[in-house]
């Protein structure tokens, strides 16, 4: 029998799905797999209360199952209260393929992906994350209408980063405002870690603005290309959580704000576009509510990119996609200051303005 073999404290080894500690009551879990393509991915649906679960696809070289599974679950029910708390009628979804990006991708596996994607019938639509590019949309757009972030020629918005990192950016104006006093970041020392497609638009504000930026990634060459073209330093040192900076903007990779590292930050602000940033969220939004360190919460400020691909749901243009970016700026603000008044952490303050907004459509929808 399993049991004999599993200690209680390992259930989710018995229970992979429903049992993970990332498991949030999402509505559907769908592994998918072709033997053909080498296709391995999941798609977790999250909540579908405000409208079709929309959120990106990630391919990823995961150590192991365990690690993509528990990604696409953080992920998925991220993208529930993003949209919820941007105001969009969007549920959360999102998707992840298990392998190598650079090379394992072929558009015979994505235009696989994009079958599987169409046989939830709209349920979930995909975009584009990590790993991805609007050419790999384009591809999936082939076998299912279920897609965005395709294209403009192809009658799709185009590359959201660039909008994400101008609702980051707005995010991070009003934790200054907030902290500072001012939004004005000139000579503030921010220190951006990853800087690929959303990175690099960050650092691009950053430096307009007259700010000190310093950037880090684990790609060599991404640091030197993007040092040729902006005033920026590289980082050499060994470990950027101990240094002395004003604001950490996490651009690459979740959950790096997590036991190692939490205390040692030294940063007065967090704001960054990168997904499911703290590790465990009750414990570690507390703790840096306690450290008055001042968290944007990544979920209200990487918002850009799903405003950016719901206006090719919703047919609405680029005006009203950065009018709706811009007001990021706002929503941060009032967050903020509801934290303060509540005294709860700003992530409680955002989730609880989210849950709300699920909570209401909820009851609409049982009358
Ligand atoms: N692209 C969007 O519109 C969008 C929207 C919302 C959220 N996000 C999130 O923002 C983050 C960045 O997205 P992106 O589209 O720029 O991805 P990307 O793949 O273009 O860039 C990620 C960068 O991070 C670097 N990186 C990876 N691990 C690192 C590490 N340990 N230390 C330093 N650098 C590291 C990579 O080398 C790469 O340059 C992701 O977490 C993504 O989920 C992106």
């Amino acid at each position: 029998m399993t049991s004999d073999v599993i200690s209680s404290k390992e259930l989710h080894k018995i229970d992979p799905v429903f049992g993970q500690l990332s498991f949030d009551n999402h509505e559907q879990i769908v592994f998918c797999n072709d033997k053909d393509t080498g296709l391995k991915a999941i798609i977790g649906i999250h909540s579908t209360v405000l409208g079709p679960a929309l959120g990106g696809t990630r391919m990823w070289n995961y150590n192991n199952e365990w690690e993509a599974l528990n990604d696409v679950l953080r992920l998925s029910r991220g993208m529930t209260f993003k949209s919820a708390i941007t105001g969009l009628n969007l549920g959360g979804g999102k998707a992840v393929i298990i392998g190598d990006a650079k090379t394992q991708k072929t558009p015979e596996l994505m235009k696989k992906f994009g079958e599987f994607v169409h046989s939830l019938n709209g349920k979930y639509i995909t975009a584009e994350d990590v790993g991805m590019t609007t050419a790999d949309m384009d591809l999936v757009r082939e076998v299912t209408p279920y897609v965005t972030g395709i294209s403009e020629s192809k009658g799709g918005a185009g590359n959201p980063s660039p909008i994400t990192a101008y609702g980051v950016f707005m995010g991070m104006k009003a934790a200054a405002k907030f902290k500072f006093g001012s939004d004005v970041l000139e000579d503030k020392s921010v220190f951006v870690q990853g800087i690929g497609h959303v990175g690099e638009a960050l650092v691009e504000h950053l430096v307009n603005e007259g700010a000190r930026v310093t950037i880090a990634d684990i790609n060599q060459e991404r640091l030197e290309a993007v040092k040729s073209k902006y005033d920026v330093s590289i980082y050499n040192g060994q470990d950027i959580y101990s240094e002395d900076m004003d604001i950490y903007a996490p651009c690459a990779l979740g959950a790096t704000i997590n036991d190692d590292t939490i205390f040692k930050l030294k940063a007065q602000i967090i704001a960054g576009a990168a997904n499911n940033q703290l590790a465990i969220e009750d414990k570690h939004s507390r703790q840096l509510q306690e450290r008055g360190i001042v968290y944007a919460p990544d979920f209200l400020i990487n918002a850009g990119g799903i405003i950016n691909v719901y206006a090719e749901l919703e047919n609405y243009d680029k005006q009203e996609i950065v009018r709706k970016t811009e007001n990021i700026y706002n929503t941060t603000l009032e967050i903020l200051d509801r934290a303060k008044m509540s005294q709860v952490s700003t992530n409680v303050a955002a989730l609880s303005i989210a849950n709300e907004r699920i909570e209401t459509r909820k009851r609409e929808q049982q009358k």
